[in-house]
């Protein structure tokens, strides 16, 4: 089955767009699950536990997995999220040279454990670059289109000889690269209006959107412009995953997940309005 068509059937049977972000910094997780074997993935295990009924999608961000220990919790991750019938984006942000890139979209074979089901890419070495990726076609990619962070604008907004922004030839290329259905695209919900605009180039793909939640974002037009006939996500990370950091730091460790259950509730009711 096609990512898009899985995600389509999960938004449909969690009524849901949210995407919670699985960015277990180490620094923040809290004590019941600092001494765990493999405590990020203790700590996606119960985050998974309280949210799931209220998620499209996990995505956790490679950064927070890159070592041995890491790549064992990713797994561990990965197959529990399946178990609950939930896919997975990783973002990893992937983009290199062939044979480099090859290697890279192993990522997205079940040899070594179950592996995501989507997974965002960097096109700015161009279409040779993606095409392992893009070649998985069961598998979703996400084409970094219009970043979400303060910096976005530096290179993405440049204009181009031909009066394009760089983020809108992205954009257009990743139309192009969409020959099996399933690329899909980065948008960030701090640049509203170039949400707005993308949606009106590109109305069949969905976007993900993060940004909303720690980033303070849009959530409005992240609905409004990111979903493709109903498809697409809005993801939050630090405003789900460490939403009970005041409860633990009062002394009511129990409360730490419990809280990020609601706060996914509530993005999800907060997003349902715009639907
Ligand atoms: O443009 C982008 C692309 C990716 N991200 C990633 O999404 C999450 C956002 O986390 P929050 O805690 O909700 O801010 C994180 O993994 C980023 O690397 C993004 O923010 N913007």
């Amino acid at each position: 089955m096609q990512f898009f068509d899985r995600l389509h059937d999960r938004i449909a049977a969690a009524d849901s767009v949210v995407s919670v972000g699985l960015d277990p910094d180490p620094d923040r997780l809290p004590e019941s699950v600092r001494d765990a074997d493999l405590p990020r993935w203790q700590f996606n295990r119960r985050i998974i536990d309280a949210t799931h009924e209220h998620a499209a999608c996990y995505k956790p961000n490679a950064a927070f997995y890159e070592d041995p220990d890491g790549w064992r919790a990713l797994r561990e991750t990965i197959a529990y999220a399946h178990g609950k019938d939930v896919p997975v984006l990783l973002d990893a942000k992937r983009g290199d040279i062939g044979n480099t890139a090859r290697q890279y979209a192993t990522i997205l074979d079940d040899e070594h454990g179950p592996a995501a089901d989507a997974i965002t890419v960097n096109p700015y070495l161009g279409r040779d670059s993606l095409e392992p990726f893009l070649q998985r076609e069961e598998k979703g990619v996400f084409v970094l289109g219009r970043t979400s962070n303060p910096g976005g604008a530096d290179l993405q907004d440049l204009e181009l000889a031909s009066g394009e922004k760089l983020y809108e030839r992205v954009v257009h290329l990743a139309d192009l690269w969409n020959d099996d259905g399933n690329v899909g695209l980065v948008v960030g919900a701090t640049a509203p209006e170039e949400l707005e605009e993308i949606r009106e180039l590109v109305p069949d793909i969905p976007f993900l959107v993060p940004g909303v939640g720690a980033q303070g974002g849009d959530s409005e037009a992240a609905v409004e412009y990111g979903l493709a006939d109903g498809v697409g996500l809005v993801n939050s990370s630090r405003g789900i995953i460490f939403a009970g950091e005041d409860a633990a730091d009062r002394g009511a460790p129990e409360k730490f997940f419990e809280a990020a259950g609601r706060s996914a509730k509530q993005l999800k009711a907060q997003l349902n309005q715009f639907r």
